[in-house]
C-alpha cells in the first residue's frame, strides 16, 4: 500500500526517471515493423524543415513583390514567380509527408498492438496460476493490455516531439539572428502552460491508477450484465437491476471524479493560454515599430511574426507533449513491470529426464499447501502413494481439498511444505513440460471452446490438432463420437453460441468432449476432477468403465461425488478439511466402517 502511494504522488524526477522507458520501448516498436518505423523517420525529418522553408520563401516573395512595385524588371518578375513555385511545391510537399507520416504511425501502431498484445499471452502463458489468482497481478495486466493500443498514440508523439524539436531548431535560429530575447519573452509565456499541463496529468494518472481496480470491476459487470454465458441466469434471478445499480454507482463515482479534475483543468488552461497570448502580442508590437522604424523590411516582419507565432505554437505542444509522453512513459512502466514478473513454478537449471514408465510412482511426504493470501491449509499432513497403474479415487465433501491436491500433482502449484516426490526425486528436478506432457488432467471447470468440435478435443494435445484419426479415436474413447454424428457438420462443427452457425451443447455433451482431451496424448498419469458431473448415471458409468479399460497399466486420478463411479478405483483417499481421514480399498474402507463407509451408506440410501 506504501508502495501505491508513492506511485501516486509523481514528482518530475519520477517524470524524468520514466523517459528512461523510452527506449525499451523503442526497441519494441522497432521489433514490431523497422521498415515502417525507418520511414516514418526520415519522412518526419523531412517534414521538419518545411514550416521554416515556407516562411523564409514567404518573406522572400513579399520583399520580392515590394521591390518589384518600386522598380519593374521582367527579370525580376520571372525570379518572383519562381519563388511562388517553390511555394506551391513546399506546400504539396507538406501536405503529402503529413499524409504519410499519419498513414505510417496508424499502420505502425496496428503492427505494435498486435506485437504486444502477443508477447503479453506469451508472458502471461508462462506465469503461476495463483499470479492469475492475485488481484494486484491483475491490475498490471490489465495496465499492461491498456498499453497495447494507448501506446501507440505515445509512438506518434515521441516521433512529433523529435520532429517539431527540430523545427523549432530551425525557427529559432532565423529568430535569434534577429534579436534572442524574443526566444525568452516567448519561454515566459508559455512556462506557467507547461506547469500547470503537468500538474494536471499527475492527478489524472493518479486518479486513473487508483480507479483500476474498480474499471476491472466496471468490466465484469459488464460482462455478466449482456453476454450469452450469464443471461439465462441474470434474467432467472432477475439480476440485471442489481447489476445495471451497481454498474451505476461506480461509473458515476468515475464521472465525478473525473469532471473535477478535467473542469479545473479547463480553467486553469484558459488562463494560461491569456498569458501565452500577452506574450505573443508583446512580442508582435516590437516588431512592428521596428519595421516602422525601417530597421525591418515587410518581409522581414512576416517572416518573424510567422516564425514567432508559430514557435509558440510548437514550444507549446512540445511543453504540453512532454507532459503527456512523460505521463506515457510512466505508463509504460506498468507495462514493462508484467514482463518483468517472473514464474515462482519453473524448472531447474539440468531438469532430470522424465522416467517412462514411471516405476515407482507419486510419493506425497508431509505435504501442505496453502492458497496464496490465505490463512487456511487447503491441504495438510498429506503422506501417500500414488502406484503405478494404480487408479485413485478421490472423495470428500466441498472444499475438502481434492482438486487442490491433483493441482500440485501436475505442478500448477508447489507445496508450501513438503514435497512430491516422483520415482524418488523430488517434482521440481523435472522438466515441467516434460512432467505436463506425461499427465493428462480434466477439470470440473474445463473449458468449453467456442471452436469447432474437432478442435475441442485436439486441445487435449494441440501438436497433433492435424491428427484426424487420433481425434477421432479419442472421441469413441469418450463417446462424444455418437454426438458428432448428429451435428450438422460434424466434427467440424462449430460449437457454443458465440460465433454464427454454432451450436450449444448440453453439459454433460460437454463434458464428453472435454473428456476426450483426456485421451488426445500418451499420458501416463489421467486425472479426471469430476467432470463427469453432469452425465447421467448410465453414461458415468460407461464412460469410467471405458476410462478403466483404456487406462489399463496406467496412472488415474479419479474425483467424483458418484460412489458408484468410486468404487472401480483400486484405493480410495477420503479427504477431510485437506488431510487424509481414510485410504483404502473401497472393501476395507466399508469394513472400517468409517467415514466413508458412513458417506457411502447415505448415498445408497438416497437411491433407494
Ligand atoms: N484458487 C484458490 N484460492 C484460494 N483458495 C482456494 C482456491 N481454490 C480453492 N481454495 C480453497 O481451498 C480449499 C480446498 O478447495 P478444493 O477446490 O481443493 O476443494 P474440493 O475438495 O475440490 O471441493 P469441491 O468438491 O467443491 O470441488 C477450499 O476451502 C477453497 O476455499
Amino acid at each position: 500500500m506504501a508502495k501505491r502511494n508513492t506511485i501516486n504522488n509523481i514528482t518530475m524526477k519520477d517524470r524524468l526517471r520514466a523517459l528512461r522507458n523510452l527506449p525499451a520501448f523503442f526497441k519494441l516498436v522497432w521489433q514490431s515493423g523497422p521498415g515502417m518505423m525507418l520511414a516514418n523517420i526520415l519522412l518526419r525529418f523531412a517534414k521538419a524543415a518545411i514550416p521554416f522553408l515556407l516562411l523564409l520563401v514567404g518573406k522572400l516573395i513579399i520583399d520580392q513583390v515590394l521591390q518589384l512595385n518600386r522598380n519593374h524588371s521582367s527579370f525580376a518578375e520571372v525570379h518572383l514567380w519562381k519563388l511562388v513555385g517553390v511555394e506551391f511545391v513546399l506546400a504539396i510537399l507538406s501536405d503529402g509527408l503529413s499524409r504519410a507520416i499519419t498513414l505510417m504511425d496508424s499502420l505502425l501502431g496496428d503492427l505494435f498492438a498486435n506485437h504486444t498484445s502477443v508477447r503479453i499471452m506469451e508472458h502471461a502463458a508462462t506465469l503461476d496460476l495463483d499470479q492469475f489468482e492475485d488481484a494486484v497481478f491483475y491490475d498490471k495486466l490489465e495496465r499492461a493490455r491498456q498499453q497495447t493500443v494507448g501506446r501507440t498514440v505515445l509512438l506518434s508523439q515521441v516521433m512529433s516531439q523529435i520532429q517539431d524539436l527540430i523545427t523549432i531548431g530551425f525557427l529559432a535560429a532565423g529568430l535569434v539572428v534577429f534579436n534572442p530575447w524574443l526566444i525568452l519573452l516567448l519561454v515566459i509565456a508559455i512556462l506557467p502552460a507547461f506547469l500547470g499541463e503537468s500538474y494536471f496529468n499527475d492527478e489524472t494518472y493518479a486518479l486513473s491508477r487508483s480507479q483500476t481496480p474498480h474499471r476491472r470491476e466496471l468490466d465484469y459487470l459488464r460482462y455478466i450484465g449482456a453476454s450469452d454465458e450469464t443471461a439465462k441466469e441474470i434474467k432467472m434471478f432477475s439480476l440485471s437491476g442489481f447489476i445495471v445499480d451497481r454498474f451505476k454507482t461506480l461509473s458515476d463515482k468515475f464521472y465525478v471524479d473525473n469532471k473535477r479534475i478535467s473542469v479545473k483543468r479547463s480553467l486553469w488552461g484558459t488562463l494560461f493560454a491569456l498569458l501565452g497570448s500577452v506574450g505573443y502580442y508583446g512580442a508582435y508590437v516590437f516588431i512592428i515599430q521596428q519595421t516602422v522604424k525601417g530597421a525591418l523590411t515587410i518581409g522581414e516582419l512576416t517572416f518573424l511574426a510567422g516564425s514567432f507565432r508559430q514557435l509558440r505554437t510548437l514550444l507549446e505542444s512540445i511543453l504540453g507533449r512532454f507532459t503527456t509522453v512523460s505521463q506515457g512513459a510512466i505508463y509504460l512502466s506498468d507495462f514493462f513491470e508484467f514482463f518483468e514478473i517472473e514464474p515462482q513454478i519453473h524448472n531447474t537449471n539440468q531438469p532430470r529426464p522424465f522416467p517412462n514408465p514411471i516405476k515407482q510412482g507419486f510419493t506425497f511426504e508431509n505435504v501442505g499447501f496453502r492458497y496464496l493470501n490465505s490463512e487456511r491449509w487447503a491441504n495438510r499432513n498429506l503422506n501417500f502413494t500414488l502406484r503405478p497403474a494404480e487408479k485413485l479415487a478421490l472423495v470428500g465433501e466441498n472444499g475438502a481439498g481434492k482438486s487442490t491436491l491433483v493441482k500440485l500433482l501436475a505442478r500448477l502449484y508447489d507445496p508450501t511444505e513438503g514435497r512430491i516426490l516422483l520415482d524418488g526425486y523430488d517434482l521440481r528436478e523435472y522438466d515441467l513440460n516434460d512432467l505436463r506432457q506425461h499427465i493428462g488432467i480434466i477439470f470440473q471447470d474445463f473449458l468449453r471452446y467456442q471452436m469447432t468440435f474437432s478442435q475441442n478435443i485436439a486441445a487435449g494435445n494441440i501438436d497433433q490438432k492435424t491428427n484426424e484419426e487420433l481425434i477421432k479415436r479419442s472421441a469413441r474413447q469418450s463417446l462424444a463420437d455418437e454426438l458428432a454424428k448428429k451435428l450438422p457438420a460434424g466434427y467440424n462443427q462449430m460449437l457454443g453460441k458465440r460465433f454464427s452457425d454454432g451450436v450449444e451443447l448440453s453439459g454433460g455433451e460437454w463434458q464428453k468432449v472435454a473428456i476426450a482431451r483426456a485421451y488426445m496424448r500418451d499420458a501416463q498419469l489421467i486425472i479426471l476432477d469430476e467432470p463427469t458431473s453432469a452425465l447421467d448415471a448410465r453414461a458415468e458409468f460407461q464412460v469410467f468403465e471405458r476410462f478403466t479399460e483404456l487406462t489399463r497399466g496406467k496412472m488415474a486420478v479419479l474425483i467424483s461425488h458418484r460412489f458408484s463411479t468410486v468404487r472401480m478405483a483400486d484405493r480410495i483417499v477420503v479427504l477431510d478439511k485437506g488431510e487424509i481421514a481414510e485410504i483404502g480399498s473401497h472393501q476395507e474402507l466399508l469394513a472400517h466402517g468409517g467415514r466413508y463407509a458412513e458417506l457411502f451408506q447415505l448415498q445408497a440410501a438416497g437411491y433407494q
